[in-house]
């Protein structure tokens, strides 16, 4: 087996104290903890000097973290500017949001080219290197020309946008051309391997060949769906023995028989928290019934707060809350609890069970792990019900949940209603479809699986330069 070497942007080092609330970190570390390897990446710290030139590294049982610091500018331009107010909403499919600035635009490729540069001496020629997200496209290009020619893999946790949205970027044409650098491409869903087929096609830059692999810019691409997974059973394990946990008993024993509606978000306005409390609002005055019967428990830590529209999205979200309570609670009855901090992993595994609904309602997702953490931790005999956007790529796999269109405000309402009443015999036949897709398509799967294809790949590192300068 080859070495493997991690790269992402962030690289979540274990350090004994709340985890990190992020799909990507959580999805890898489990992987990366059981096969061993390098995780390269930002460490999370800003550097005293204007370009960081060192990586330090950590040794934490098999795993080797090699972490850099970034200066302020390259936070601000990199990850604040070009990764989270371009490429994140662009490939949101949220045009509204974003703000293209050739500064940002340069922070991007000169933070690839310094992770290239730092990297590259480290990789050995028998070495695998898998690339995450969106912040690191144009790393593997920027790799081959620093002479590195192993197999490298990239995987976008995020959708990939229909043509007509990527096209908004205006080096969009360079970005993909990047793409070209890999030997293997995974999306989390085959409607994001779509949007790319269309792309390739549309801007006649490649295409899908007889055998399934693609061509672009000439070189032959392995692209495919591979979608992210939980530690299922390991996850179901901890709901199970949840009840000691105090955080779960405390939040069991303030229900006082009152049914548990649950979401678990990072504060991202991807993430339909809003349309989510509109919608628990719509609920309470169309189903009368239910009022001072159910509490909506929002567990919503802050994220990266350095970027304007999230900072916005803090205070209409706390406002939005303020008005839901204000207008429906009762002297011993707040509708939502609204949290603005991180929940340990255990005691979210209890939540989760304790809660008859699960709400996973984001505009747009790559995935959403939530979604899958909570069919994991439901009881096998009485499991609560999963209301899923269409819109998250979790429901392309979880069939048994109810799929609901979060634009559809009323719409969501009534579907909460149905989730509250719906009948043992029913629940149990979607849980169990879900279940047990969960449990085979665990993230141990998702790991092995797209680390197979790219050990079987053919390199395309030999003839990487010529082709590939312009995109940097
Ligand atoms: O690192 P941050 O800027 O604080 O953001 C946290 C992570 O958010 C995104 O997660 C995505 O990956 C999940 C796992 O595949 C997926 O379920 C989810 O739908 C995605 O949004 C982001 O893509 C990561 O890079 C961030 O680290
Ligand atoms: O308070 C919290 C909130 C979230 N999470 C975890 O953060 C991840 C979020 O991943 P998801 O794919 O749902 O969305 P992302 O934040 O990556 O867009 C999940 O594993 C959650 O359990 C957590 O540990 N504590």
């Amino acid at each position: 087996m080859s070495r493997l070497i991690v790269v992402s942007n962030r690289v979540p080092v274990p350090k004994g104290g709340q985890p990190p609330a992020g799909g990507l970190a959580v999805a890898l570390s489990g992987a990366m903890e059981e096969r061993g390897g390098v995780w390269f990446g930002w460490s999370g710290d800003t550097a005293r000097h204007d370009e960081a030139s060192e990586v330090r590294t950590l040794e934490r049982g098999k795993v080797t973290y090699a972490l850099v610091d970034l200066s302020q500018r390259d936070l601000e331009d990199y990850y604040a500017g070009f990764s989270n107010r371009m490429l994140w909403p662009l490939f949101h499919y949220r045009m509204d949001l974003t703000d293209f600035t050739r500064v940002t635009l340069g922070g991007y490729y000169r933070v690839n080219r310094l992770f290239a540069k730092l990297l590259a001496p480290m990789v050995e020629a028998d070495d695998v290197v898998w690339i995450h997200d969106y912040h690191l496209i144009p790393l593997a290009n920027e790799l081959r020309q620093a002479g590195v020619r192993c197999r490298i893999g990239f995987f976008l946790h995020i959708p990939f946008p229909p043509p007509d949205i990527l096209t908004v970027l205006p080096n969009h044409a360079d970005l993909v051309r990047g793409l070209a650098a890999y030997d293997v491409i995974g999306f989390q869903t085959p409607l994001d391997v779509e949007n790319f087929e269309t792309y390739l096609r549309r801007e006649k830059v490649g295409r899908r060949m007889s055998d399934g692999r693609f061509v672009i810019h000439g070189r032959a691409v392995r692209v495919e769906a591979w979608p992210v997974g939980i530690e299922t059973k390991a996850f179901a394990d901890i709901a199970a023995k949840s009840d000691d946990n105090t955080l779960v008993q405390r939040m069991d024993e303030s229900l006082v028989g009152k049914s548990l509606i649950i979401g678990v978000d990072r504060l991202d306005y991807s993430k339909g928290i809003a349309e989510r409390m509109l919608a628990f609002q719509s609920f309470l005055t169309l189903d009368t019934e239910a009022r001072g019967k159910v509490t909506y428990l929002q567990v919503t830590p802050k994220s990266r707060s350095e970027v304007a529209e999230y900072a916005a999205m803090e205070k209409e979200v706390a406002e939005l809350a303020g008005r839901v309570n204000g207008q429906h609670a009762d002297l011993d009855w707040t509708p939502i609890r609204y949290v603005n901090r991180t929940v340990g992993r255990n005691a979210l595994a209890g939540l989760y069970r304790l809660a008859r609904v699960g709400l996973v309602t984001p505009l747009r997702d790559g995935m959403n792990l939530v979604a899958k953490e909570f069919v994991a931790a439901q009881k096998p005999d009485d499991p609560g019900v999963l209301l899923l956007s269409r819109f998250a790529g979790a429901a392309a796999e979880l069939d048994g949940a109810l799929i609901t269109n979060p634009y559809d405000i009323d719409g969501t309402a009534g579907a909460i209603s149905r989730a509250l009443e719906m009948p043992l015999d029913e629940r149990l036949d979607r849980w169990r479809r879900m279940y047990e897709r969960i449990a085979e398509h665990d993230v141990a799967w998702w790991c092995r699986s797209f680390l197979d294809a790219l050990e079987a790949a053919p390199s395309n590192g030999a003839s990487a330069e010529p082709q590939l300068k312009a995109a940097s």
